[in-house]
C-alpha cells in the first residue's frame, strides 16, 4: 500500500510500504494511483515527495507476482500520470531504487538520493527489460552509452556515480525525506517543462549503428544464449532511432517475449533460490532460525597452495584477523608476495586500502591457537589432513570451530580426530577462493548447529553464497560431475571429440566445455584421485580388461593422457593443445584425434556419429540423475540448493536455472524416458539407471520443483 500525509503545510508525502523492500505489488501500485490523485487535487499541496518506509525507496516490480496475479493498476500509465502531473513530485531515494523503483523515480521531477543508496535497472539478471518506461527514459537522460551499460549488465551503482552521471539530481548526508520535503518547497510553483523526461530527445551519437553493433557483439558473446541482454540493446535502439511513443511500444513488444520465456522462469527461480539455500535446515532439524552463530574475530588458514592463499585474502578482505600458516619456507615466502599482490589488486579494483596489516603469517601450527576458526586447506591427501586435524585439536583454545576445504574427502573421519568433533565442518571454496561466490558448507554427522551457522555466516560475511550440505564423498557439486565426466569419457571412446562434446556444451551455455575446463584444472587432479581409489591402474595390475574397473565400465583415457605427461595448459597439451605450457588458447590437436583412433582400434570400438542432443542428453541427465540420488539421500535438503551450487560453482548457465530446474522445464518424463533409454543401450554404467526419486516423481504426476521438497519428506518418511 501507500500511505499519505500532508506535511510542512504544502507537501504531500506518499510513503511506500510493503516490508522488506516495498516491491511495486498490485496494492502499492493502487496506493501510488489513489495516493497521486489525491495530492494533485488538494488546492494546499503544491508539490509531492515520495518515499519508502525504513530506509528503502524501492526494489523494483513484485518478482512473485510475475508468476501468478498480474492484476492491479499497470505500471506504465501509473509512472506517466506521474511524470504528467501539474505540481513537481521529487523521489526521496534511501536504501534501494531497482528496477522498476527506479522507473518510478524517472518518472518523477527530481530525485533526492542518500549517499548510501543505491540504484539500478537489474531487470536484465531476471531475464527481463525495464518495461515501465526505463528503456525509454534513461538514455534520454544520461545518454545512450551509459545506459547501455546500466541497462545490459544491471549493475547498481552508488548514489555519487549516480549525480556523476545525472541520474540523480543531488546527493544528501542527511535525512532524504527531510531533505527532499525542503526541496519540494523550493521548486513548488516552478515550470516542469524541462523535467518530463519522456519529452527530451534521445541523444544521437554520430557513430550510433557501430556503438550499437559493438554493444550488440559484446552482449552477445557474454550472454552466452541468454535473450534479455540481447532485448536490452534493442530497445535501447528504440530510444536512440524511435520518438518515444513508438520506443514505448517496442519495449512492450520486446518485454512480451521475454515475460513468457523459460530463460526468465529460470533466472527468477534463481534469485529466489539463492535467498532461500540461506534457510539451510539439517536432518536433525536443526535450522537457520534457531542456530546462533559465534562471532568469530580471528581466523587462520593452514596451508598456503592455491587455494589457502585465496581463502587467506577473502578472510583478511572481510576485516577479520588472519593467520596464514605454511609450514615449507619457500612456499611461504612465495604465499606472503602473492597474498601481498592479490590484496593490492582487490583493494585498488575497489578504491579502498588493502588490508595487508589483518595477515600475519606463520610455519608453525601453534601460531592458530587463539583463533576462533580454522580453515585447513592443505592438499588431498588424508594422512597429512588427519594429521592436521590431531595438531589442532591439541592446539587451539577450547571452542575453536576446525573446517576442512577439502573437496570430496570424509568431514565426519577427519571429525573423528579431534576431541570435539562438533566444532568440525567442512568449508569447500571454489578456486581462485577470493573471486568464486560458491562455499559448501558440510556438515558431519557429529557438527553442531552452532559451528553449522557460524560456518555459514562467516561465509556470508565474505560474500559468498553459502550452502550447507551434508556429507558424502564429493558433497554435492563434485559427487555429480563424475558421472558428468565419465560420460564425456564414454563419448570419445564411442566417436566423439573433445572439440564436439564442449561445443555441445558451450552452445547449452556452459562457459566452457568439460574438456576445457579439465584442461584448466589439470587432468593429474583427477588421476590422482583415480589412482587413490585404485581405478587408474595399467589393465595388467587389475587382471581386468582396460575398459572395465571394479565390475563397471571405465575408460582409462584419462589416465593415458596423463601417463604421456599431458596435464593440459600447465604442461601445453591436455585434450588440446597450447603454443607453450600455461598457454591459455586451446586449439585442436591431431595427436589427440590420431591417439583416440587409435586406441578405438585397440579396444575393438567402431566410431559412430554422435550428435550434439546425444551428448547433452547424457552428460547433463546423469549428472541431473545424480542430483536426484543426492535429493534422495538428504546431502542437499531441495533441488534449489543442487541448482545455486551448479550455477555459482560450475558455470551452469544461470538463464536454465541450474540442473534441477533444467529438468524440470525439460520434463521429469522425458529426463526420465531418455535415461531409461541409455541404460538399456549401456547397462554397464550405473550411473544411467534412472533414480527411484525421479520415478516417483513422475508417477506422482511430475510436480512443480516447488514441491518436490514434499515429495522428498513422504519418501524419507517412508523409509
Ligand atoms: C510488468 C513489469 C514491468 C516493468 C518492469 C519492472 C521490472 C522489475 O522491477 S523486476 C524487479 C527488479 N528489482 C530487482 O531485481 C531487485 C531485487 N531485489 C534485490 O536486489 C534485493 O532484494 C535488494 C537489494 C532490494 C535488498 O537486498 P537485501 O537487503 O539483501 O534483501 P534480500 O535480497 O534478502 O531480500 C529480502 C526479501 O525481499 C524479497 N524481494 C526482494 N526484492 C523483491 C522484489 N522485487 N519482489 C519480490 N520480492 C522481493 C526477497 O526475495 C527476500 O525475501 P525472501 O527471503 O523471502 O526470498
Amino acid at each position: 500500500m501507500a500511505q499519505y500525509s500532508c506535511v510542512s503545510g504544502s507537501v504531500g508525502l506518499i510513503t511506500l510500504k510493503n516490508p522488506p523492500v516495498n516491491a511495486l505489488s498490485a496494492a502499492v501500485r493502487h496506493g501510488i494511483v489513489d495516493t497521486v490523485k489525491r495530492a494533485l487535487s488538494e488546492p494546499k499541496v503544491k508539490s509531492v515527495v515520495i518515499c519508502g518506509q525504513n530506509g528503502i525507496f524501492c526494489g523494483g516490480a513484485d518478482i512473485r507476482e510475475f508468476a501468478s496475479d498480474m492484476s492491479g493498476p499497470p505500471l506504465v500509465p501509473m509512472i506517466h500520470a506521474i511524470e504528467a502531473a501539474n505540481k513537481p513530485v521529487v523521489a526521496a531515494i534511501e536504501g534501494s531504487a531497482l528496477g522498476g523503483g527506479l522507473e518510478l523515480a524517472l518518472g518523477c521531477h527530481y530525485r533526492i538520493a542518500h549517499s548510501k543508496a543505491k540504484l539500478g535497472l537489474p531487470e536484465v539478471t531476471l531475464g527481463l527489460l525495464p518495461a515501465a518506461g526505463g528503456t525509454q527514459r534513461l538514455p534520454r537522460l544520461i545518454g545512450v552509452p551509459a545506459a547501455l551499460n546500466l541497462i545490459t549488465t544491471g549493475r547498481h551503482v552508488t548514489a555519487a556515480e549516480a549525480l556523476q552521471l545525472g541520474v540523480v539530481d543531488q546527493v544528501t548526508d542527511q535525512n532524504t525525506v527531510d531533505a527532499a520535503v525542503k526541496f519540494a518547497l523550493s521548486v513548488a510553483g516552478q515550470s516542469l517543462d524541462a523535467r518530463r523526461i519522456s519529452t527530451y530527445p534521445c541523444p544521437r551519437p554520430s557513430d550510433l549503428d557501430a556503438l550499437f553493433d559493438g554493444v550488440m557483439q559484446k552482449v552477445r558473446q557474454s550472454a552466452r544464449g541468454a535473450i534479455a541482454p540481447v532485448a536490452c540493446v534493442q530497445a535501447v535502439r528504440a530510444a536512440a532511432t524511435l520518438p518515444y511513443t513508438q520506443g514505448m511500444e517496442r519495449e512492450k513488444e520486446l518485454m512480451a517475449t521475454l515475460f513468457t520465456s523459460g530463460q526468465a522462469r529460470a533466472l527468477q527461480y534463481c534469485f529466489f533460490a539463492q535467498r532461500a539455500v540461506g534457510r539451510w535446515s539439517m536432518p536433525s532439524g536443526a535450522r537457520w532460525d534457531t542456530s546462533k552463530p559465534r562471532p568469530v574475530h580471528k581466523a587462520a588458514v593452514i596451508g598456503l597452495g592455491t587455494m589457502g592463499r585465496g581463502i587467506a585474502v577473502a578472510l583478511a578482505q572481510t576485516g577479520l584477523s588472519v593467520v596464514a600458516v605454511e609450514t615449507q619456507e619457500k612456499q611461504l615466502m612465495e604465499a606472503k608476495q602473492a597474498v601481498s599482490g592479490m590484496l593490492e589488486r582487490g583493494a585498488k579494483r575497489r578504491g579502498v586500502a588493502p588490508a595487508l596489516d589483518g595477515i600475519s603469517y606463520s610455519g608453525n601450527i601453534q601460531a592458530v591457537a587463539d583463533a576462533d576458526l580454522v580453515i585447513e586447506a592443505v592438499f588431498e591427501d588424508m594422512t597429512l589432513k588427519e594429521k592436521i586435524f590431531q595438531q589442532l585439536s591439541a592446539v587451539c583454545k577450547p571452542g575453536t570451530f576446525l573446517c576442512t576445504n577439502t573437496s570430496a574427502l570424509d568431514v565426519d573421519h577427519l571429525a573423528s580426530q579431534t576431541r570435539n568433533p562438533e566444532l568440525v565442518v567442512g568449508m569447500h571454496f571454489f578456486a581462485p577462493a577470493h573471486v568464486m561466490k560458491l562455499l559448501e558448507v558440510v556438515y558431519g554427522t557429529r557438527s553442531s548447529p552452532q559451528a553449522v551457522a557460524t560456518a555459514m555466516q562467516l561465509g556470508k560475511k565474505m560474500g559468498k553464497v553459502s550452502v550447507a550440505v551434508g556429507n558424502c564423498r564429493g558433497f554435492v557439486g563434485n559427487r555429480m560431475l563424475k558421472p558428468y565426466l565419465e560420460q564425456a569419457f564414454f563419448l570419445l571412446e564411442e566417436g566423439a571429440t573433445p572439440e564436439l562434446v564442449d561445443r555441445a556444451l558451450e552452445e547449452f551455455g556452459f562457459a566452457m566445455g568439460v574438456f576445457r575446463v579439465s584442461d584448466l584444472s589439470g587432468l593429474d587432479v583427477g588421476w590422482k584421485v583415480r589412482k587413490g581409489d585404485g581405478l587408474a591402474e595399467p589393465e595388467m595390475a587389475t587382471g581386468q580388461s582396460a575398459r572395465i574397473r571394479q565390475g563397471r565400465r571405465y575408460s582409462p583415457l584419462g589416465d593415458l593422457l596423463c601417463e604421456q605427461g599431458r596435464y593440459g595448459q600447465k604442461t601445453g597439451q591436455g585434450w588440446y593443445q597450447y603454443d607453450k605450457p600455461g598457454g591459455r588458447v586451446a586449439r585442436s590437436d591431431p595427436w589427440l584425434h590420431s591417439f583416440l583412433e587409435e586406441y578405438r582400434a585397440r579396444h575393438g570400438l567402431v566410431a559412430r556419429r554422435i550428435d550434439q542432443q546425444e551428448v547433452l542428453e547424457r552428460c547433463l541427465y546423469v549428472l541431473i540423475n545424480e542430483g536426484f540420488h543426492i535429493l534422495e539421500d538428504g546431502i542437499a535438503a531441495g533441488p534449489e540448493d543442487i541448482d545455486v551450487i551448479y550455477v555459482f560453482g560450475y558455470g551452469w548457465p544461470r538463464h536454465r536455472g541450474g540442473p534441477m530446474f533444467y529438468a524440470s522445464m525439460v520434463g521429469l518424463a522425458k529426463v526420465l524416458e531418455r535415461l531409461e533409454h541409455y541404460h538399456q543401450a549401456h547397462p554397464d554404467v550405473p550411473y544411467m539407471q534412472p533414480c527411484n526419486l525421479l520415478r516417483r516423481l513422475v508417477a506422482s504426476g511430475s510436480p512443480p520443483i516447488q514441491r518436490w521438497r514434499e515429495v522428498i519428506k513422504k519418501l524419507h518418511s517412508q523409509l
